[in-house]
């Protein structure tokens, strides 16, 4: 059964790849599952109808038979876990490689998602130039823990994995910071995974909608 996912009708990014929706349909593409999207508006996230799917009026949500899905992360897992091609079969790597999806959302994304409340809902605060410098500090610690762990690696831990897709999507947030500039082994790490024919496709897909090329 094709499964369906939600999307921002108009992404406030200009459908650059930004949204979460992004994960899914890049691991859609990387195990090669067509899927249809059903876009949504910002008020028709925050009516009963998505509600019921997402209980805090958001988007992605999965819906796969009488199957449905909330959490980017928990969505590339179901998929990963069923779809050769995101996860090793080995099952300590696998392990490691889930180790590295949840490093991704719970140690590396928390300062990044910091940076963006700041610049997004601080700025008029008299406190927000003082604030920046120490969360873009914070960002630095983990992103220099984490370029020390890849070192001249290609990928976080063996072959690109979802560990690797959910770490790309999370750095890529920090685009037009110019913090990851100042680590080229991370600016490398996240081109080589734009470079990926599943993100390509999947990016193309995203931005069509927002150009109007797209049905879905
Ligand atoms: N933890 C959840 C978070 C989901 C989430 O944050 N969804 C956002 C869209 S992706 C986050 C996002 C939004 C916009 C951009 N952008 O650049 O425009 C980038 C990322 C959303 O629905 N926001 C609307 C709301 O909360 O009412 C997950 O990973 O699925």
């Amino acid at each position: 059964m094709t499964p369906t996912i939600t999307a921002f009708e108009r992404s406030p990014d200009r459908g650059r790849g930004l949204a979460r929706d992004m994960r899914v349909r890049w691991a859609l593409e990387e195990v090669g599952l067509p899927y249809k999207v059903r876009l949504v508006s910002f008020k028709a996230m925050k009516e009963p109808a998505h509600l019921a799917l997402h209980p805090f009026g958001q988007i992605p949500t999965y819906e796969e038979g009488d199957l449905a899905l909330f959490e980017s992360g928990a969505i590339v897992f179901y998929i990963a876990e069923r779809h050769a091609g995101l996860l090793p079969d080995e099952a300590n790597a696998r392990a490691r490689a889930i180790s590295w999806m949840f490093a991704a959302l719970n140690t590396v994304e928390p300062p990044i998602l910091e940076r963006q409340t700041a610049v997004l809902l601080e700025r008029d605060e008299t406190w927000h130039e003082q604030r920046l410098p120490m969360v873009d500090d914070r960002i630095r610690d983990r992103l220099g823990e984490l370029s020390g762990r890849l070192g001249d690696a290609d990928w976080l831990d063996g072959a690109f994995s979802a560990g690797d897709l959910m770490m790309v999507h999370v750095l890529l947030r920090l685009s037009g910071s110019g913090i990851l500039d100042e680590y080229p082994n991370l600016s490398a790490y996240v081109a080589r995974g734009e470079a990926r024919p599943a993100y390509k496709r999947a990016f193309a897909a995203q931005l069509a909608i927002f150009t109007g090329k797209s049905p879905t």
